[in-house]
């Protein structure tokens, strides 16, 4: 038998494939673990029209408008280009929430995210978004958001988001929603509460939209219905103007009785992505720089939406319709 030559037992050594953990000293706050190695960065086809910070990882247009509080108003074209970007996103959403099962990884709901993407001719937002290594977040459990798709396999109780963001056509669709994994996850009625809590609670906030309304009372709306459910809010990370860009005025706190200014207007599009908790609303970031978990490793759920001002009211062009109805109905 070839005796294995040395040197590539060596690189094997210094590279290990086996799943492990590349934090083992670090301090985690619930029983959610990376599980390294990360899959080599995706590619896309030059074909696909690709962001500013698709190279560098800096959005450079973003950051040209850093101090500006105005909110742009999308003209018809924009937003007839915002609304296709949505409905795709929403298709791409429903194929990655059909997807979770016991078993599966997180990598898998990234490849599975990436490929469809490059099959509709988007670009995944988050890849190289500030250098976020993968084409989609996928959040289990305690932590809250920006998890990074890895090898860890879904259990049976899991409950987990999916943040699907898509750049189409010069604009971006930014949703996500929480699912229940297996049975288990829909029979702890903790993880339903809060589920279901942070699902009325985006619901509630939409209702109150409309051309006029100041973007402070959407966070007391919310906290209204999480107090009422025993659920706390998380504070760190807010809803978002998008549109040709990924983030960009206004900034929409999901927490009671917060300063942001602005009011809705006609022609604006944002997100409401409230980000609830069982426990505390204190956040702590994994040494990944991005996985944020909540301090006390009690659960956290989300649900996203995009949202467009219309004259009379609100247009939820991230919702569910007739013709999309994939995805696990809860
Ligand atoms: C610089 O610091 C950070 C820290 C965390 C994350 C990122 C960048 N980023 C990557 C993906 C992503 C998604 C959203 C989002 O709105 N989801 O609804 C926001 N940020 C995102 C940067
Ligand atoms: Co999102
Ligand atoms: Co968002
Ligand atoms: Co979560």
């Amino acid at each position: 038998k070839k005796a294995w030559p040395t040197h590539k037992l060596i690189h094997k050594q210094l590279q290990p494939t086996t799943p492990h953990d590349p934090f083992p000293t670090f301090s985690y706050t619930g029983s959610v673990r990376p599980v390294y190695p990360l899959s080599p960065m995706r590619t896309l086809p030059d074909s696909i029209p690709r962001p500013d910070y698709a190279t560098d990882g800096i959005p450079h247009s973003e950051q040209r408008l850093f101090r500006a509080t105005n909110v742009h108003i999308n003209s018809a074209e924009e937003i007839a280009a915002i609304r296709e970007a949505c409905k795709l996103g929403r298709k791409v959403l429903d194929i990655a929430g059909a997807a979770l099962k016991p078993g599966v990884t997180s990598d898998s709901i990234d490849a599975l995210v990436h490929d469809t993407c490059i099959s509709i001719g988007a670009y995944p937002s988050p890849l190289n978004y500030y250098h976020f290594p993968k084409s989609v977040c996928v959040s289990v459990n305690e932590i809250i958001c920006h998890g990074i798709p890895d090898q860890r396999k879904f259990v049976d109780g899991d409950i987990v988001n999916i943040d699907v963001s898509i750049y189409y056509k010069g604009v971006h669709a930014d949703l996500n929603e929480t699912y229940y994994v297996g049975d288990s996850a829909l029979a702890d009625a903790d993880s339903v509460r809060l589920v279901e809590t942070t699902r009325e609670s985006l619901d509630k906030a939409i209702e109150i939209v409309k051309p006029g309304m100041p973007f402070r009372n959407i966070g007391d709306v919310i906290e209204r219905h999480a107090t009422a459910n025993g659920c706390s809010v998380i504070r760190t990370y807010c809803g978002h103007g998008t549109n040709r860009l990924f983030h960009c005025p206004p900034n929409i706190p999901h927490y009671a009785k917060n300063k942001t200014p602005g009011v809705a207007k006609p022609g604006m599009t944002f997100t409401i992505e409230p980000m609830l908790a069982l426990g505390t609303w204190k956040d702590k970031t994994w040494p990944d720089n991005w996985t944020s978990a909540t301090t006390d490793g009690k659960r956290s759920a989300q649900f996203e939406h995009m949202l467009l001002v219309t004259e009379t009211g609100v247009e939820v062009l991230t919702a569910r319709t007739a013709n999309s109805p994939g995805g696990p109905i809860p």
